[in-house]
């Protein structure tokens, strides 16, 4: 099966992350996420990350830089999370597709129900965070 190659943003800001639920007809519905989504054909990483970012949440990124690379196996779908920490954008983040999306303290991101594949991004993020 093809692996998605996914671009993953852990916005940043005070010691807080923005986080999303996915709707509940996506893979992975009714989930907390970082916000982020597939990379297209032709676009590297940083690329399909801003692009996201900016339909997700109508937020520019302006500094970024890389946390870790995951890939998972769902069974029905494989994925390989290419996470990357937003420090710096222009914007206030809000969520554009009728989704939900609230800023969460580092220390709070545990009460939340994320996608299996997002452990090691958790533990990353408050390894470095808390
Ligand atoms: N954006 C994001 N995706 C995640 C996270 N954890 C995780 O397993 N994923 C998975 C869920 C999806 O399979 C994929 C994200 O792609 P996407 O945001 O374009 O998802 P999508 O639902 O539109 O994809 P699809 O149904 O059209 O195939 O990565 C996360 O923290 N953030
Ligand atoms: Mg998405």
């Amino acid at each position: 099966m093809k692996q998605v190659h996914v671009a993953v943003g852990v916005i940043v800001r005070d010691g807080h992350i923005f986080l999303t639920r996915r709707a509940e007809h996506q893979h992975q519905g009714g989930k907390w996420e970082f916000p982020g989504g597939k990379c297209e054909a032709g676009e590297t990483v940083q690329q399909a990350l801003a692009r996201e970012l900016q339909e997700e949440l109508a937020i520019s990124t302006l500094k970024s830089e890389p946390l870790v690379v995951i890939s998972h196996d769902y069974g029905d779908k494989q994925v390989k999370l290419d996470t990357h920490w937003v420090t710096e954008f222009s914007g206030e983040p809000a969520s554009q597709e009728g989704l939900q999306g609230r800023w969460v303290a580092a220390a709070e991101l545990a009460q939340y129900d994320f996608p299996e594949a997002n452990k090691p991004i958790l533990d990353k993020v408050l390894a470095t965070l808390t």
